[in-house]
């Protein structure tokens, strides 16, 4: 713990808030921010605003950019230009960051649902050390809300429950092993999931677990 401490005061000083697709990271990350009196923003957001302003492609109504963009990118693309603004990000943070105290500058960054996957992240989660905190949603209740959401490409076709499954298995894997930080999630409300981050993070920051 005091490692992770140590690396959590670093002075980068981000908090990357990872999930599978709509275990909310988006919705708690934007609540939590407020409460916590951090910066926040979204890193969809920031992928979006990026690869607008490369291409000048503009994304056509009602669809979520994302899926837009690994619709003309490809799953390829889309983690190559995911892994580029991640790193941008972290870079310029860590620029700005001189010696900040442990309670001011926070940044919490929420992630996309296949960032912690996506194995071109790696280099820079060693580089900037953030913080990381997995929101370890419910495979049924995440698929739930997936399949009432509109399935996204990568579980079109035959059998996409059974997709899910194996997705599921393995990019759970994938963030528990990166992970500081997991919060164990079936069917809370948002509010419940942001009080259960509350006391992670507080828990993370002063070692007192
Ligand atoms: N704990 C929850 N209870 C009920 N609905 C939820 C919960 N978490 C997320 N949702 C719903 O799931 C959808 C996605 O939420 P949100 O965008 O916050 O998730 P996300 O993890 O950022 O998703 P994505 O991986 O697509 O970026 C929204 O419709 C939201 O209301
Ligand atoms: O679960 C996923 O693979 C994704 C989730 C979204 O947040 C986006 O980052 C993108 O659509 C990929
Ligand atoms: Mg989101």
């Amino acid at each position: 713990m005091t490692n992770q401490v140590q690396r959590f005061l670093s002075p980068a000083y981000s908090i990357l808030l990872g999930g599978l697709k709509h275990s909310g990271k988006t919705s708690v990350g934007q609540q939590l921010s407020s409460m916590l009196k951090a910066d926040w923003v979204d890193l969809d957001d920031v992928i979006t605003k990026t690869y607008l302003g490369r291409t000048g492609d503009t994304i056509p109504d009602g669809v979520f950019p994302p899926r837009h963009m690994v619709s003309t990118l490809g799953a390829e693309g889309f983690q190559a230009l995911e892994a580029e603004v991640l790193h941008g990000f972290l870079a310029q943070k860590s620029e700005q960051a001189d010696d900040r105290m442990p309670d001011a500058g926070l940044q919490l960054l929420s992630l996309g649902g296949g960032t912690l996957s996506n194995p071109r992240i790696h280099s820079t989660i060693t580089t900037y050390k953030p913080g990381i905190l997995f929101i370890d949603g419910d495979e049924e209740v995440l698929y739930g809300r997936i399949r009432d959401g509109g399935l996204p490409a990568f579980l079109e076709g035959d059998d996409p429950r059974e997709r899910w499954s194996r997705i599921y298995a393995r990019r759970r894997r994938d963030a528990r092993r990166l992970a500081d930080m997991i919060i164990e999630v079936k069917d809370e409300s948002i509010d419940d999931i942001v009080q259960k981050c509350l006391i992670t993070l507080e828990e993370y920051i002063h070692g007192r677990k």
